[in-house]
């Protein structure tokens, strides 16, 4: 669905940032993107999305060359879930989520009724009907993050980057934002999850690619990549990688990441 080839990118000659990275993404994918801060991964992003234009490398989503593909086109095929939005004016959050038709609707057009009803089904499916008549800007951060998936939802892309969703959120609406991460998924949209948490890529991830150095240094499925080692070497501090039994039914144990203080 999605692949990634030998990406380069540099705001200047000397520093390249992203320098021949590549990762594919498969129908219903979870990739947890790991790495520390100012490795690249909002780079990555504006790369993904069309804003920057690569220097080298290639993206192809669906087997088309994002090179060919205008913002629009992009768009139709990539939704964006920001890490959190600033909205000056007061718009409801039924208006905001309409946005995520826009890729669809002409360019002088106003939302149709199908549109309507496609963002009043993604807004009842995700349990935020309550919401919907509330003032974007006056939401707490979670509210926020769950109507900016929603306006993700409708624009009805079946790729979906997310930009650190749960930052800020406080445990109980983390866990609620990835177990959506894990339902979309199960409808078969692939997500590039951008993460700080590894922690994420057990929870809600089936593959994890760890950034360093402008490329994919490791890639694979979470219990392979994420082990003590490699974390306690990017993070540059030591970590635990370990089991935690989880009562139930049936025996389970969880993998957790623990850093050692
Ligand atoms: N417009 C710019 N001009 C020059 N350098 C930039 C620009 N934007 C970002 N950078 C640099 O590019 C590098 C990668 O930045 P980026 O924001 O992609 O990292 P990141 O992995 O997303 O970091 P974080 O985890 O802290 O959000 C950083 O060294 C940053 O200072």
């Amino acid at each position: 669905m999605l692949e990634v080839k030998d990406l380069y990118f540099s705001h200047s000659k000397q520093r390249p940032i992203l320098n021949g990275l590549s990762f594919s993404l498969e129908k219903g994918d979870v990739l947890c993107i790991l790495g520390p801060n100012g490795v690249g991964k909002s780079t990555l992003i504006r790369c993904l999305l069309g804003i920057y234009d690569v220097q080298s490398g290639d993206v192809y989503i669906h087997g088309s060359n994002m090179k060919q593909l205008d913002a629009r086109q992009v768009a139709q095929k990539v939704a964006y879930v920001p890490q959190s939005t600033t909205v000056v004016f007061p718009y409801s959050v039924f208006d905001m989520v309409i946005m995520g038709r826009n890729p669809h609707i002409g360019y002088l057009s106003a939302p149709s009724k199908k549109d309507q009803q496609i963002a009043n089904d993604i807004i009842k499916q995700i349990g935020i009907s309550h919401l919907k008549h509330r003032v974007f800007s006056e939401l707490s951060g979670g509210e926020k993050q769950m109507a900016l998936v929603a306006r993700a939802l409708v624009q009805q892309a079946d790729i979906m980057i997310m930009d650190e969703p749960t930052a800020s959120l406080d445990y109980g609406n983390e866990s609620k934002i990835l177990r959506l991460i894990k339902q979309i998924s199960e409808t078969g949209i692939s997500i590039v999850l951008i993460t700080h948490a590894p922690n994420h890529a057990f929870l809600a991830g089936n593959k994890v690619a760890i950034m360093k150095g402008g490329r994919i240094q490791a890639y694979g499925s979470p219990s392979e990549v994420i082990t003590s080692e490699r974390l306690s070497a990017l993070y540059a501090t030591p970590i635990e990688v370990t089991a935690a039994p989880i009562s139930g039914d049936k025996k389970e144990e969880a993998r957790v990441c623990v850093p050692l203080l």
